[in-house]
């Protein structure tokens, strides 16, 4: 049977056979990707690369492609939040899985292994302000995933539906959603070094990740809530914007996915690091060390 073509409005290409959004064509993507969400940390990655392919940029999505210590990686900005999850790993597999040319998916597809390196908030004391910690778990708060059909295949659904019934979850919100990390990246990135962690991805910074600036919450007990919940003996550990979504988007497109926290802040004692960039510093080494190893 002749495959349908992706139309123009689906697929948008720069007139140099670009995708959209990241800028990028083809060839100018490794199939190692670290994603960070600040484009100023792309830098702060490829700094240590041996040689550097390529530089791109549109918006808030920036790539660096290059080698590090002989293998080949793009790391790439993501910006803040679940919905540039969906835009950034679209882009990424219609990259490797789609003809530009021909605009139709390739027969052979690739899997591309993505690894996050990003700030995080920890939720309880245990989860100490500049550790390193890999999310085993990304729980979702988005409704980026409850777009995508199949998606019963890769949610733990046991999981999301303690989670609802602890924190008597507002059904006006998403649907919460829970993912595991890949199993086989979690392992190779795990050391001494790293907590395992259970991430909420959260829709905010503020009112989202129960901030209180001027603005009060509906629920004021959300992090409390949070806080006492418990899957087979396991707590949440940390708040941040993207893990659960990247989990979700990996799954589905069949890539690797891992997410690596610098945690930053810490909400039960209200306190932030001292020295946020030399945390950010030293986990990008320690990841760049891991891909290599
Ligand atoms: O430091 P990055 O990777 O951006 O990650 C965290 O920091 C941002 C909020 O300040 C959110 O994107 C959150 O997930
Ligand atoms: O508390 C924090 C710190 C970093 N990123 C977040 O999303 N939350």
């Amino acid at each position: 049977m002749k495959q349908e073509t992706i139309k123009p409005s689906e697929l948008i290409l720069t007139p140099e056979g670009k995708i959209y959004h990241l800028d990028l064509a083809p060839s100018q993507l490794a199939t190692t990707i670290i994603t960070v969400g600040d484009p100023d940390r792309v830098a702060e990655v490829s700094k240590y690369f041996d040689t550097i392919e390529t530089t791109a940029q549109h918006r808030e999505f920036k790539t660096h492609t290059g080698t590090y210590k002989g293998k080949r990686i793009s790391v790439i900005s993501t910006g803040i939040g679940p919905d540039n999850i969906d835009i950034v790993f679209n882009e990424l597999d219609a990259l490797v899985n789609i003809d530009f040319e021909k605009r139709q998916v390739k027969k052979k597809l690739t899997s591309l292994d993505i690894i996050r390196i990003g700030t995080s908030g920890g939720l309880t004391p245990e989860v100490e302000i500049d550790s390193f910690l890999i999310s085993a778990i990304g729980i979702g708060l988005d409704n980026v995933m409850h777009y995508y059909d199949q998606t019963d295949k890769i949610f733990n659904r046991d999981f999301a539906q303690s989670f609802i019934d602890h924190t008597q979850w507002n059904p006006n919100n998403s649907v919460p959603y829970a993912v595991e990390a890949d199993k086989a990246l979690f392992k190779k990135f795990s050391s001494e070094k790293t907590y395992s962690g259970i991430t909420i991805t959260n829709v905010g910074f503020y009112g989202p990740q129960g901030r209180v600036l001027r603005a009060k919450l509906k629920d004021a007990n959300l992090n409390e809530k949070l806080t006492s919940f418990r899957y087979k003996k396991k707590k949440i550990t940390n708040l941040e914007m993207e893990t659960a979504t990247m989990y979700g988007m990996a799954k589905l497109l069949g890539h690797r996915a891992v997410s690596m926290n610098a945690i930053i802040a810490n909400r039960a004692s209200g306190s932030f690091s001292k020295d946020a960039s030399k945390t950010i510093e030293a986990l990008i080494q320690y990841t760049l060390g891991k891909i290599t190893e």
